[in-house]
Parts: structure tokens; C-alpha cells; sequence
């Protein structure tokens, strides 16, 4: 039985990945945290998350609770997870990491820390974003050239960061694969006397609004066609489902940083 640990917990994520513990078999909720001098400390996990009782004390202090799990999954903010993957390489525990938003020096300390223990980090956890991930790839090397390409992500109006982690991810895939550096071909957003657009850019659009749990569209538009490549995700639970069985998956695993293109044995595709 792997034993498991949310932080966060009372947050989106954190609540509908306690359900998702609880309805897999082969693993268990050992601990959960919210933040310190939280009201919720010494309350019932399962009962925040509408699961029932089950016993498992909030906790406010993850050090605290090295002891009670073997996989941390951690859907938090950036600072947060960083210190999280202290408290794990301290304790020889593994990690999911789920959150996104981290700027470029932020990913590099996450790299690093991640180097003793195993660690599973990727914007998007549900299978059907890691199979567009690979389809983009084939789409970027037969249309890519011809086309405009654009990236219009939607989320709920309490997302934090823009663009999303994925849709930054679906920009890194398409560049790699046409040999253009995104840091210097993306475009995000446009306003004003913008002239015509750069052929080698690559568009990035977001919107926030209401209850959207995250939807995804890459848009190769060519002079007479255009190819639009779209995900849409109608419940967090596909986002937990992905991160339990990453968190399974990364009990065989030696220390290193992986993603889920790693867990969901995707990168031998195409
Ligand atoms: N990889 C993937 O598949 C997915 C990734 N995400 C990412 O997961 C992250 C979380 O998203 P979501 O659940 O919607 O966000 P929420 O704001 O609902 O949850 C974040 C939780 O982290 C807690 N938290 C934040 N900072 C601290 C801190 N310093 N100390 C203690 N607790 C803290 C918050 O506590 P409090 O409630 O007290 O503020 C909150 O409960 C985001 O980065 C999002 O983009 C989301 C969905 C899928
Ligand atoms: O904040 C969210 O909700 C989501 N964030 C992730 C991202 O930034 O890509 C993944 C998902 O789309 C939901």
C-alpha cells in the first residue's frame, strides 16, 4: 500500500485529490496539510473533501508528518512546492508536483532539488493532454512551417498565473520540434497598431472566467486550411486520477525528475 500525502489540501486540487485517493485501490491517504494557523489543523481530511471520515488529522506542518506517507502530492504555488521538496529530500521521500506558474529560476531550483529523490513534475496529469502533447509533434512537423500557429487557453476566473502551465508546454513542444526557441518566437496576447504578424511566432491567448476547469486549442492556420488541436477538461478528478497513478508509478522509479509523458510510457510515440 503507498501511502500518501496532500498538500494543500483544502484547496481545488487538494480536495478532489483526496476523493481520488480514496476511491484507488493500493493506496491510502497518510496525511494531509493546510496552511499553518489554519482553523481546518487537527480537522478531519476526509470530511473536508466530502469523502466521509476517514480519520487523518489535518496537519499544519508537512515536516511533521514525514513519517505518515511515502509519495507527497503537491497542487500548491510555487514558493510552497519548493519548500515541500526541502522537507521530502530531507525525509528520502518521493514527489508529485502538479503546480504551475514557476518562472524560469524557480524551475531550475525545483531541478535541482529534485536530483535525490524521485520526482514526477508536469502542468497537466490527464492522459488526454499528454496524447495531444504527442500529437503536436506531428502536427508541428507536417504543418508547422505553413502555418500561423496560436494557443488559446480558458481557465476559471481564480486562476492565478496566465498562460497556463500546459498551454507554455504545448508552446515549448511546438518550437522544439520546429527548432525555434520559444523565449524568443512567443507572442503573448496582442493590442494596439501590432502590424502583420511574424511568421515564426507563436501565439499565446488566455482567458478566465467563471467555473471553466481548463480548456486547451492549438491552432495551425495555413493559407485555405487550418488544423485545430483542442483538449477540454470537464473535471479536476481527471487531473487527481493522473497524479495518483504517477504517484504509484514512481515507487519503482531511482531518483530523477520525470513528467508524465514518462508515467504514461508516451515517449517512444512518434
Ligand atoms: N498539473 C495539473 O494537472 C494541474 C495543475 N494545477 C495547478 O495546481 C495549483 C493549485 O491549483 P488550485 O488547487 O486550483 O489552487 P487553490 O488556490 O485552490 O489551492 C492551493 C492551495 O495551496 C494552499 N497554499 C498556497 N500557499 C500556501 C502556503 N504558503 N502555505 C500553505 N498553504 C498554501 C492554499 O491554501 P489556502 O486555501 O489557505 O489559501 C490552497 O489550499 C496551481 O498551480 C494550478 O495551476 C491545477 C490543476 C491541474
Ligand atoms: O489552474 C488550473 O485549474 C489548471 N492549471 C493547469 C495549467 O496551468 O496548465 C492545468 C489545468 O489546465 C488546470
Amino acid at each position: 500500500m503507498t501511502r500518501i500525502a496532500i498538500t494543500g489540501a483544502a484547496g481545488r486540487m487538494g480536495k478532489v485529490l483526496i476523493e481520488a485517493v480514496t476511491l484507488t485501490e493500493g493506496v491510502s491517504l497518510g496525511a494531509a496539510v493546510v496552511r499553518p494557523g489554519s482553523s481546518l489543523v487537527g480537522s478531519d481530511a476526509g470530511e473536508l473533501a466530502g469523502v466521509g471520515r476517514n480519520g487523518v488529522a489535518l496537519a499544519g506542518d508537512l515536516s511533521e508528518v514525514t513519517d505518515d506517507f511515502d509519495v507527497l502530492i503537491d497542487f500548491t504555488f510555487p514558493d510552497l512546492t519548493l519548500a515541500n521538496l526541502d522537507v521530502c529530500r530531507n525525509a528520502g521521500r518521493s514527489v508529485v508536483i502538479g503546480t504551475t506558474g514557476l518562472s524560469d529560476s524557480e524551475k531550475l531550483q525545483l531541478e535541482d532539488k529534485a536530483s535525490g529523490i524521485p520526482v514526477v513534475f508536469a502542468p497537466n496529469m490527464s492522459v488526454g493532454v499528454n496524447l495531444v502533447l504527442q500529437l503536436l509533434k506531428t502536427a508541428s512537423r507536417v504543418l508547422g512551417d505553413d502555418s500561423d500557429i496560436e494557443i488559446v487557453e480558458a481557465h476559471h476566473r481564480h486562476k492565478k498565473d496566465a498562460p497556463s502551465g500546459t498551454a507554455l508546454r504545448m508552446g515549448e513542444v511546438v518550437a522544439d520540434t520546429l527548432g525555434r526557441d520559444l523565449q524568443e518566437c512567443a507572442v503573448y496576447g496582442r493590442e494596439g497598431f501590432t502590424g502583420e504578424r511574424a511568421r515564426e511566432t507563436i501565439g499565446f491567448e488566455t482567458i478566465r472566467g467563471g467555473d471553466i476547469v481548463g480548456e486547451h486549442n492549438v491552432m495551425f492556420a495555413a493559407l485555405g486550411e487550418r488544423v485545430e488541436i483542442s483538449h477540454k477538461a470537464s473535471s479536476r478528478m481527471t487531473f487527481a486520477k493522473g497524479a495518483v497513478r504517477a504517484a504509484l508509478w514512481l515507487q519503482g522509479q531511482g531518483p530523477g525528475l520525470y513528467d508524465m509523458q514518462d508515467v504514461l510510457g508516451l515517449k517512444d510515440l512518434a
